[in-house]
């Protein structure tokens, strides 16, 4: 346990890079995912969140970092889709996360399982730090109540009652700092090296950044789009939107 906690300090202040892409991506692939992960070290990256198992696993054995695994799966039951159940989370573990992320917000969880359990029966058995991916201030607070070694903003924006922007919300980002002695992650369309400055600035402990790094295709449409005048990109130009039951997918708008 002692090597995790020395964990959250080594991540103190650096950048996590966020390398997924799903079936649909032509960068889809775990062959493709620790490829990106690897240029991100060599770019100076401190930990790669990825996603599903096959990722987490390839990314593990090809790069001397630390993984915030997650696995993006679809239940019947529930809207919850960043790893929902207990068995997704110590898939994550086995596959060598030494972070699991999961979706922490108040929504109904596949199986009628319940957050506080799922998080008590990681700390009871696995060698693992838990990210609570939240939307609003109030789930941070309950987060970090039950037991989360940590809270990322991830979801706020992707449920339909937090607060909806193109931007990265650095007022939850900033409140959560203020409130919790655990560490704040910054995560969700943060797009320039200002904006991750700034989060910083408001006592993000670490930021996490996917798209604007992995995602060609939405950095090309951001270029585009300033070109043809229509400033979209700079101010978030881009955002997930949840296609059917969960998995976010990037459009561009
Ligand atoms: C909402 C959701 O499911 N976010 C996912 C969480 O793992 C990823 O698809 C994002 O890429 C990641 O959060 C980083 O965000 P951005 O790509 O905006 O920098």
């Amino acid at each position: 346990m002692s090597n995790l906690k020395g964990l959250l300090d080594d991540l103190r202040g650096k950048l996590i890079v966020s390398c997924q892409a799903q079936a649909d991506d032509e960068l889809y692939g775990s062959e493709i995912m620790a490829k990106m992960a690897l240029a991100s070290k060599r770019g100076g990256a401190a930990g790669i969140r990825a996603n599903g198992p096959a990722d987490i696993a390839e990314i593990h054995s090809a790069v001397e970092l630390p993984i915030i695994g997650l696995w993006k799966r679809n239940y019947a039951d529930s809207e919850v889709y960043i790893t929902p159940t207990l068995e997704d989370a110590l898939q994550v573990v086995k596959a060598g996360a030494s972070i699991v992320a999961m979706d922490a917000t108040v929504r109904r969880r596949p199986n009628g399982e319940k957050l506080k359990d799922i998080v008590a029966e990681l700390k009871k058995t696995c060698e693992c730090l838990v990210m609570a991916d939240i939307s609003t201030i109030e789930e941070g607070l309950y987060a970090a109540s039950i037991g989360f070694d940590m809270v990322s903003s991830t979801l706020s924006g992707y449920t339909p009652y937090s607060k909806q922007s193109d931007e990265p919300d650095l007022a939850l980002v900033s409140a959560l700092s203020g409130r919790l002695s655990i560490p704040v992650f910054a995560e969700g369309r943060i797009r320039t090296h200002e904006q991750a400055v700034s989060f910083l600035q408001q006592g993000a402990h670490a930021i996490v950044i996917g798209a604007a790094i992995t995602q060609p295709k939405v950095i090309t449409r951001g270029f585009v789009d300033q070109m043809q005048g229509l400033k979209k990109y700079g101010s978030g130009g881009h955002r997930h939107v949840l296609k059917g039951r969960g998995y976010p997918n990037i459009i561009v708008l």
